[in-house]
């Protein structure tokens, strides 16, 4: 499994002061985990939960999962002392809020000198700003590996509203998709805030999937069943992928560039696809079998 092929369908925010969820955590079906330093722990405790979350990515436990530490602004007074930690602890990745230029990028991986190499920089993308940059952010660094929506925050600082359809985040998701596709980086889509609604998270992540996002961020347990369903791929697109590889391998020996399967072509872009859905069903098995 590389960084392109590893399964980010659920992405588990947990507030960094608590060590219970810290805890609960090297146990849950999540594909990662990020611990959170920024929203979710106040002001009084951040010096604790970075502390806390340092110590529980030294003493690992989490299996698989992948770790990602979310620190403060570094224009923050808890910035520089998070990233400094954080580095320190080596997690996967450090989850930047905030951003929204590329300066923002490169100043971070100027002061990443001291993390271990295979620690990534991750972007969340929620300022109007860090939108209309969006690709000059994800051409930034080769460091960078992946974008986070950060839609609440979007939402306010656009003065819009949450509705189902998301039609008001809408120019900006396809933004941020635009930007990752064209330079290689995973994206993962926005959190969904009421975690006891599963129909409304199911709602929000089959609509993800459709617009192209790799997985969803998550802020509950709860949620992490329907993530992980709505964002693999279902028996029936492997068996139709399975179908158009053999076709298709079946087509070109015989000296034909394209196949036909039930009345519909099957292109080598086609073929693309399938093998992608293929690598990524065997990615989830890689994953889960490691888990277990
Ligand atoms: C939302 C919560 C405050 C709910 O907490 P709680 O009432 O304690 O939930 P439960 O009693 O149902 O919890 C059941 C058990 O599950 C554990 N738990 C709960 N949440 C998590 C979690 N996120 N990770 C791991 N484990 C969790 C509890 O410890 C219970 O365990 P047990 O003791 O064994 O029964 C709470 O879920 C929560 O704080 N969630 C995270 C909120 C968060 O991180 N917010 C910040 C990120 S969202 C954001 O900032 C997005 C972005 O920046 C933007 O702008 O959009
Ligand atoms: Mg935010």
């Amino acid at each position: 499994m590389t960084d392109q092929t590893r399964p980010r369908r659920s992405v588990l925010y947990m507030p960094g002061s608590k060590a219970r969820a810290l805890e609960k955590a090297r146990s849950l079906a999540a594909d990662s985990l990020i611990l959170d330093l920024e929203d979710a722990v106040t002001p009084e405790e951040k010096p604790a939960a970075r502390d806390l979350v340092c110590a529980a990515v030294r003493e690992g436990g989490y299996g698989p999962r992948e770790l990602i530490i979310r620190i403060n602004g570094l224009d923050t007074e808890w910035g520089e002392a998070d990233l400094a930690a954080a580095c320190a602890a080596g997690p996967d990745a450090i989850l930047l809020p905030k951003v929204s230029r590329p300066e923002d990028i490169t100043g971070l991986e100027a002061k990443m000198a001291a993390a271990p190499a295979g620690t990534r920089i991750w972007a969340m993308m929620e300022t109007p700003l860090g939108m209309l940059n969006a690709a000059a952010i994800a051409a930034a660094s080769p460091r960078l590996a992946c974008f986070v929506m950060g839609t609440n925050d979007l939402v306010k600082d656009l003065q819009a509203r949450h509705t189902p359809d998301r039609l008001p985040v809408m120019t900006a998701l396809g933004l941020c998709l635009l930007a990752a596709r064209a330079h290689g980086l995973a994206i993962v889509d926005g959190v969904y805030n009421a975690f006891r609604d599963e129909d409304g998270l199911r709602a929000a992540c089959l609509q993800g999937l459709e617009m192209g996002f790799d997985g969803k961020t998550l802020i509950h347990p709860a949620q992490l069943a329907v993530a992980n369903e709505v964002f693999a791929p279902t028996p029936e697109d492997l068996a139709q992928a399975e179908v158009y590889v053999s076709a298709f391998e079946a087509a070109m020996a015989e000296g034909a560039g394209v196949a036909v399967v039930d009345g519909r072509i099957v292109e080598n872009l086609h073929v693309a696809n399938a093998r992608r859905l293929l690598a990524q069903a065997a990615a989830i098995r890689e994953l889960e079998a490691a888990g277990s």
